[in-house]
């Protein structure tokens, strides 16, 4: 039985669909009890973002190093840069018992799956494609070239979306943050009842 261990939440879904806007939305209600996991990259850090709180910035050769140690659950390499999530702190924060969360992108969220497959997935997924494309030139932070390419991943990407437990459309922040709260809530009472029957037969086998 695992009841004590926290639930692994995986939110994934295209580049521009607003994961880092949603899970912003997460963590900033005090509502929420799950864990952020700060995953690693190798990309330059922003203006405003913070070493150990937006990510933990690594030098390539360190990523590499890392990979090598089999430190990650799992990384990608993304528009030419790495990015991982750290095995040791998902790992000892679940055995606590606390819930982890991770926002990552669609190919890292397929190697959760292999390792973690009782884990919970949840496919950010845009309105349409125009509203898509709205976003990721209003975003302002890639050329025209790039938004064509990550339009057309994400048209790749989308078909995807059937292999996951839940699909949510993030049309409002707000809306898409409480759907999230909510198939979490909803996943654990599902873990409850399900680990309850189990009991029960036991029970019954036993005597
Ligand atoms: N596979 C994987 N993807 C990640 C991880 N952390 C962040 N990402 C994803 O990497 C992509 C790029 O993130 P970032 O450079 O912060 O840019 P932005 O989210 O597009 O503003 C986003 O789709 C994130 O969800 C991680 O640990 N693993
Ligand atoms: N529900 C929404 N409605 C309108 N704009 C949104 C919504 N969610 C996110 N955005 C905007 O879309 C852009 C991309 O969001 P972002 O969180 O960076 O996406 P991702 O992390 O998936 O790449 C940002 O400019 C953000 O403000």
């Amino acid at each position: 039985m695992t009841s004590d261990k926290g639930l692994l939440i995986v939110l994934s879904g295209p580049s521009g669909v607003g994961k880092g806007t949603v899970r912003k939305e997460i963590f900033d209600d005090p509502a929420t009890t799950f864990e952020y996991s700060i995953s690693m990259t190798t990309r330059d850090r922003r203006e405003g973002e913070v070493d150990g709180v937006d990510y933990f910035f690594k030098s390539k050769e360190e990523f590499e190093r890392l990979i090598e140690e089999d430190k990650f659950i799992e990384h990608a390499n993304y528009v030419g840069n790495y990015y991982g999530t750290p095995v040791d702190y998902v790992v000892e924060t679940m055995e606590k018992g606390y819930d982890v969360f991770l926002e990552i992108e669609v190919e890292g969220a397929k190697q959760v799956r292999e390792k973690f497959p009782e884990a919970l997935f949840i496919f950010l997924a845009p309105p349409n494609l125009t509203q898509l494309e709205e976003r990721l030139v209003g975003r302002g932070t890639d050329s025209p070239e790039v938004i064509k390419k990550r339009i057309s991943e994400a048209k790749r990407e989308l078909k995807l979306m059937n292999l996951y437990d839940y699909v949510v459309i993030n049309d409002d922040v707000r809306a898409a943050k409480n759907r999230v709260q909510c198939i979490v809530e909803a996943s654990h009472m599902k873990r409850a009842r399900v680990e309850s029957k189990l009991r029960k037969t036991l029970l019954e086998v036993n005597n």
